[in-house]
């Protein structure tokens, strides 16, 4: 099932939760809601199900115009933080309660029922805890629990809200390699929401960066990390050493560092340089000289903190191999060059 999103706008009193959202999500994609606390993730979550009405805009599965149609009969499935299990149910009754609700016409017989929950729990890998009650899970369990009895309703899409917010980060390390396998396996349309980074860019197909309201930028996790469109999503997504300069005719420059900078127009400008595409160089070659303020070594990786003569800006150096990393001592002179980069016009 597709999903289509088109204007969706919801004002709160003081403040646009939604600001015209457009989206297009395949069938049997994954895609990742990423944005900081209040961007409209859960809002848009939470219109997209039923549980909430926009003020302007569509949501459509596939061809159909699910706007005004009700939670039910949308037929989604979802998984919030805390949207715990019946505590008076049992897992296996948990499970089959969105089959066992529906209208007497549509209800499959018991042992229909029985047969799906047993698949279920096969499938979120806890065949043996059907008789269980929620309080004797872990948190991890109850979650994979919540998602089977999501799928338990065959849904037109599954929608995810911080699923694994709650759980410690081991546990929703190994929850969201797994979610992705399940997802694998029954390639249902799924939106994640999250606010963690990494957990987007290694579980989704695509992502979608959210800032206050708007979509910021739609891409695979490649090219939301490598080719960020906005100085917004650049340092929302990983780290990054800002360094100011202007761009003359295409060209970056900042003190002896110039880099080519096709496209972006003439003017003061920005120099945007994850930690990890910053190499050493050779002195006299246009390079950045800086000054080593410190190094930190944690685990393989070390970090260097840079000081670059005339700036004022610290830039950190880090390797991911410490076998390989040059060592780098504290007052040594060094120079520095970014081996990948983006250049973004900057107002003054
Ligand atoms: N019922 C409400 N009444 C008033 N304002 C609301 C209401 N629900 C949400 N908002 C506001 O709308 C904006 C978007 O909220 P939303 O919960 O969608 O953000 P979010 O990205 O999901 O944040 P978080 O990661 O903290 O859950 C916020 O500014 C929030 O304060």
């Amino acid at each position: 099932m597709q999903l289509h999103v088109q204007g969706l706008t919801k004002h709160y009193p003081g403040v646009a939760a939604l600001d015209g959202i457009d989206l297009d999500i395949a069938s049997g994609e994954l895609v990742a809601l990423l944005g900081p606390s209040g961007s409209g993730k859960t809002t848009l979550l939470r219109v997209i199900a039923g549980l909430l009405h926009a003020d302007k805009g569509r949501v459509l599965f596939s061809e159909t115009d699910a706007t005004r149609l009700s939670l039910r009969e949308r037929n989604v499935g979802f998984v919030f933080q805390h949207y715990a299990l019946f505590r008076h149910m049992t897992v296996a009754e948990n499970i089959g309660f969105g089959l066992r609700s529906r209208p007497r016409a549509r209800r499959p017989d018991k042992a229909t029922i029985a047969k799906r929950v047993q698949e279920l729990l096969q499938l979120v890998q806890l065949p043996e805890h059907g008789g269980r009650y929620p309080e004797q899970l872990s948190g991890g369990q109850k979650q994979r629990i919540a998602l089977a009895r999501a799928l338990a309703i065959d849904p037109s899409v599954l929608l995810l809200d911080e699923p694994f917010g709650a759980l410690d980060a081991k546990v929703r390390v190994e929850l969201r390699r797994w979610l992705r396998k399940l997802h694998e396996q029954t390639g249902q349309t799924t939106l994640f929401v999250t606010h963690d980074q990494e957990e987007a860019l290694e579980l989704a197909d695509r992502v979608v960066v959210m800032r206050q309201g708007k979509v910021e930028q739609v891409g695979t996790p490649d090219q939301i990390y490598h080719a960020p469109a906005s100085p917004y999503v650049f340092e929302f997504i990983g780290r990054a050493n800002v360094l100011d300069g202007r761009v003359e005719q295409g060209r970056f420059q900042s003190g002896a560092l110039q880099l080519d900078a096709a496209g972006t127009p003439d003017g003061p400008a920005r120099l945007y340089v994850r930690p990890h595409d910053l190499v050493l160089s050779e002195p006299g070659s246009g390079a950045l000289p800086g000054r080593v303020r410190g190094v930190l070594r944690l685990g393989g990786r070390v970090t260097s903190e840079l000081e670059i003569a005339g700036h004022t800006r610290l830039l950190e150096q880090e390797t991911f191999d410490a076998g390989a990393a040059p060592a780098l001592s504290v007052g040594e002179a060094v120079h520095l060059r970014p081996s990948r980069y983006r250049v973004f016009a900057h107002a003054e």
